[in-house]
């Protein structure tokens, strides 16, 4: 009331519109429109659209049976009239009884030439007709190019892609251009009328019921696209995004919508080809001569630099939160890295650019193991101290691998805590056994961190974080691990020598000392070599956390993988189900294949 003072002058009128807010009826009403809303965000779909013959017919049934407590309760209520009207209510609204009838079609509407002229009337509501028209240059009709899965003209099932337009409203369409149409469509209230010389292939089978979801792995904002068809149909989308792919007939613009809104309208998204293609077309030509250059991180064996005691740096200890096994990161892998950083983006860009990768929803059931976190970047930014970070805020939920060892156990040192001391020849078998997710040899000894050290650290309930080079993630990439990868990402080089000032860090066997400052030439290394990363793993990326003030990488870590905990659905790659529905298979095989 006390926003209406300024308005109402008169007293009557004041203590009119008192009495009326304060009737029990408007609040009661308003309650309902509340309720309503609450009800269409979930989107509710009847059951069945006959509750009322239902519940007549169970009466009858009811009357045949003996009349128990429960028997006659059942009748007595089923025979009430608000309960009848309650059920009448249900069916007219599952019927949608309550939309406007179209009036019958005019006789003289049919009067024309062509045998195979339909009428099509539709509702004219707030939503657009989702569909969009072309004007064929050489005849002038206009054709309808696109229909937009989910939109009315869809839903109705009426209108098709290729379905010319003779008329809307009764005006005819002849030598009208497609923007003189709109105008139109506009003009009518609450009724669109089209006169439409059907497309031959009306009986295609709709794709819509197939439910295909892929995430998206690279930004699309079609305000800055010049060749979208249509700019108000397309869908803007960052990587990361799912999305429910519902058409992808056209092999430049597929259909798509985000996987949260299944009830929206689909819309415009480049196709798997068109990205490729773009792309392709962005890089310089100079950039594709192939080079034999084998990256490192496959070889076997290769040299590890390890052995940092970290209570040294950090002050604490905890078991297996030795230096990591990203093996020789700052000696010759990253180096190599760098210098064909170019090269390789080139190369690996130009055959498969990360487009979409098809995923399907996880539910996470009690009884699940947790999601194996492996948190992967380049050498120095920061992966071991995050790690170490979350382990100490709740080491009942978090559990690091303990590596194994070929050398000789210090004094210091404990078996199963720090390393898994074992003989060459059984660390060789375990390499035979293909048990190392990541193994190597540094000092004449071998160092390595098995599948074994996971499965145990799962078996006591833990999330277990895992730390490799991003090439072994392939070792991990199944239904079984179902990995969480979180790439940690440097800040630019500004804000590294800010924040970096006071670290140290382990550095390789060449350097005379391995922990020292880091120097101008580690934030470029640190820079490109995330870069080199970025091209050839981020199809593999959940996540993506820059560590630029380490409080707050800190707290986006923890609170990401604490949302991926709780999430109700999480999605993940189709390739790890083992019976995949045989449609969605078939309709992207061609998006399968990014490991
Ligand atoms: N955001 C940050 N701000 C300041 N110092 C940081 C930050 N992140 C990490 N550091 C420090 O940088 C040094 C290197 O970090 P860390 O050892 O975690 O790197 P890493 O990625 O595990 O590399 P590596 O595996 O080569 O050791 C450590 O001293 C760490 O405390």
């Amino acid at each position: 009331m006390s926003g209406t003072e300024s308005h109402v002058d008169r007293e009557e009128d004041y203590r009119f519109l008192h009495s009326m807010l304060m009737e029990r009826k408007i609040h009661m009403l308003f309650k309902i429109h509340e309720r309503l809303k609450r009800f269409e965000k979930r989107s509710p779909a009847p059951v069945r659209e006959d509750s009322s013959s239902l519940a007549l017919d169970l009466a009858e049934e009811l009357m045949n049976q003996g009349w128990g407590d429960e028997v006659k309760e059942l009748f007595a209520l089923l025979s009430k009239p608000h309960f009848k009207t309650l059920l009448s209510v249900h069916d007219a609204v599952a019927q949608r009884d309550f939309e406007p009838a179209l009036p019958p079609v005019p006789d003289d509407a049919l009067d024309d030439d062509e045998d195979s002229v339909k009428i099509v009337s539709l509702v004219k509501t707030n939503e657009p007709l989702g569909a969009t028209i072309r004007r064929d240059k050489s005849t002038g009709a206009i054709f309808v190019a696109r229909i937009m899965r989910g939109g009315a003209a869809d839903k109705s099932g009426l209108i098709h892609e290729g379905d010319e337009l003779k008329e809307v409203n009764g005006v005819s369409l002849e030598h009208r251009k497609p923007k003189e149409i709109l105008p139109l469509l506009a003009r009518s209230k609450s009724e669109v009328k089209f006169k439409i010389v059907p497309a031959f292939c009306e009986d295609e089978v709709p794709t819509d019921k197939e439910k295909l979801f892929v995430r998206a792995l690279f930004d699309y904002d079609p305000s800055e696209d010049p060749t979208i068809p249509c700019q108000d149909a397309a869908v803007a989308f960052q990587r990361g995004d799912v999305l429910q792919i519902l058409s992808t007939e056209d092999e430049t613009w597929w259909q798509a919508r985000r996987a949260e809104d299944s009830d929206s309208r689909a819309g415009l998204i480049p196709s798997k080809e068109l990205h490729e293609r773009r792309v392709a077309l962005q890089r310089p030509a100079a950039l594709f001569k192939p080079r034999t250059v084998k990256p490192p991180g496959d070889d076997p064996v290769f040299p590890v630099t390890e052995d940092v005691d970290y209570r040294a740096i950090t002050g604490i200890h905890v078991a297996g939160l030795r230096r990591s096994f990203r093996l020789g990161r700052k000696s010759s892998w990253a180096k190599e890295a760098a210098r064909f950083r170019r090269w390789s983006a080139g190369v690996h860009g130009s055959i498969c650019p990360p487009t979409y990768i098809e995923v399907i929803p996880y539910h996470r059931e009690p009884k699940d193991r947790h999601r194996l976190v492996v948190l992967v970047g380049p050498s120095g930014v920061g992966v071991n101290e995050l790690k170490r970070r979350l382990l100490i805020s709740d080491p009942d939920r978090y559990g690091v691998t303990v590596p194994y060892t070929t050398r000789e156990k210090r004094r210091q040192e404990s078996e199963g805590v720090d390393y898994h001391f074992v003989s060459v020849h059984m660390f060789e078998e375990h390499i035979l056994d293909h048990r190392f997710i990541e193994y190597g040899s540094h000092g004449g000894h071998y160092y390595g961190t098995s599948l074994d050290s996971v499965y145990r650290v799962m078996a006591e309930g833990k999330v277990c974080l895992l730390d490799v080079h991003p090439s072994k993630i392939k070792r991990v990439y199944t239904s079984e691990f179902k990995p969480y990868v979180v790439f940690v990402k440097p800040p630019r080089i500004e804000e590294l020598r800010l924040t970096r000032r006071r670290a140290k860090f382990v550095c390789d066997e060449e350097d005379a000392d391995p922990v020292r400052v880091f120097s101008e030439e580690d934030f470029v290394d640190m820079i490109d070599l995330a870069e080199t990363m970025e091209t050839q793993y981020g199809h593999l990326f959940d996540q993506v956390i820059v560590n630029g003030d380490i409080a707050t990488a800190f707290r986006e870590v923890r609170a990401d993988l604490e949302r991926i905990y709780e999430a109700e659905v999480q999605w993940v790659p189709a390739d790890w189900t083992c019976s995949p529905p045989a449609k969605a298979r078939r309709s992207c095989s061609h998006l399968a294949g990014w490991i």
